[in-house]
């Protein structure tokens, strides 16, 4: 795709532990434009985060085995040794993280003020790629950039609507609530000016009337800036508040990927219509479809959803195609629910 600002084409890769070998992903594909907010839907325990973190760089090495395919984030190869330090200036930059539960990536020792400066020292737009070698305790942080930075830093924490900042930055992470944390994570993440943010399930940890506030927020700031956004959620009713497009994942695999109207009119992967139908009313998380998640450890060969579809027959067995159901829109089954252009031509999709 001409304008994909990320692409993860074919991605397998797994754990390697006392059990043997967990094939976690296996052929995911995802496409991600500048600008754009892509919903990464699906069951847990499908994937989702594991994606996220494989396109981070920040899933365990220790187990970790990539048995194939290939993450480019304009133009730099994500899992090449060759490209470590392009990657370095990628991660943390031009792309940045909001996490689940914000409680668990502030550092409870250190004021909002000490860990912001700490981002800014290193990420900070206004700092050369590479420009020092020398350890990290001997790293200078310019005064003048550091007030350039402090600037930023207060705009922004206006910005998300936090009020006080000069006194926010004061305090400890326990002396703020679970919506101002996560609106600070909002003002860390867009800080660096990335081109992508991955949001893993940001509202989770908080009360319902706060998710819809910052999930609006996030959409406006990132559109505001034309920043990315990979929000990955149970959240259907969410996702279809605030996406352009979305991906669906089933153990491992990405099953369907549409723009969003299409998606909700048009569910063309059995999967996909089942986790529409299982919504309760008004939309939301999903309530669960009858079956299982095969078995990461020995995946049925072929279609992986095989066992809890109707419509699967023996050609479902062998590896299903993946085919173009509209404009921008794939679906990786050998019975989609609705007519379907043309199979997809390459085997990445597999
Ligand atoms: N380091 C690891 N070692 C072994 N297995 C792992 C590891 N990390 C994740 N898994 C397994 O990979 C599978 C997918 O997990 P992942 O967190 O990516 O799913 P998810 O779709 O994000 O789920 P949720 O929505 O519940 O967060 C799970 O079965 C999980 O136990």
């Amino acid at each position: 795709m001409a304008d994909a600002l990320l692409t993860v084409e074919g991605l397998s890769l797994g754990f390697r532990g006392d059990g043997g070998f967990a094939h976690i992903l296996d052929g995911a594909n995802m496409t991600v434009r500048g600008g754009e907010i892509m919903g990464l839907v699906g069951e847990s325990g499908c994937g989702k985060t594991t994606l996220a973190r494989a396109i981070l760089g920040v899933l365990p090495r220790h187990s970790l085995e990539i048995r194939g395919g290939r993450i480019d984030f304009g133009g730099v190869d994500m899992l090449s040794p060759d490209s470590a330090e392009a990657q370095e200036s990628v991660r943390g930059r031009r792309v940045t993280f909001i996490p689940q539960d914000p409680f668990t990536s502030l550092n409870p020792v250190f004021t909002i003020g000490q860990q912001i400066d700490e981002l800014m020292k290193w990420k900070s737009p206004r700092r050369a790629a590479g420009s020092s070698r020398a350890p990290a305790l001997l790293t200078p942080y310019p005064r003048a950039r550091r007030r350039i930075d402090r600037e930023k830093v207060m705009e922004m924490l206006n910005l998300v609507q936090l009020p006080r900042p000069d006194q926010l930055l004061r305090k400890y992470p326990h002396e703020v609530s679970g919506g101002q944390r996560q609106r600070l994570m909002i003002a860390m993440a867009l800080l660096p000016e990335p081109d992508l943010i991955i949001a893993d399930e940001p509202t989770t940890a908080l009360d319902v009337t706060i998710q819809a506030q910052i999930l609006g927020l996030l959409r406006k700031l990132a559109s505001d800036r034309d920043v990315a956004v990979i929000l990955t959620t149970h959240d259907l009713g969410s996702a279809y508040e605030i996406c352009d497009r979305i991906t669906v994942m089933y153990a491992g695999q990405d099953v369907e990927a549409a723009p969003v109207a299409e998606f909700f009119n048009r569910p063309t992967h059995p999967y996909t219509a089942k986790l529409l139908a299982s919504l309760p009313e008004g939309g939301g998380g999903m309530t669960g479809i009858p079956g299982e998640l095969p078995s990461f450890y020995a995946p049925p060969p072929g279609c992986r959803f095989q066992t809890r579809c109707e419509r699967a027959t023996e050609g479902c067995r062998t590896r299903p195609p993946a085919n173009v159901a509209g404009p921008g829109h794939v679906v990786r089954c050998v019975h989609p629910l609705f007519e379907t252009a043309a199979p997809v031509q390459k085997e990445a999709q597999g």
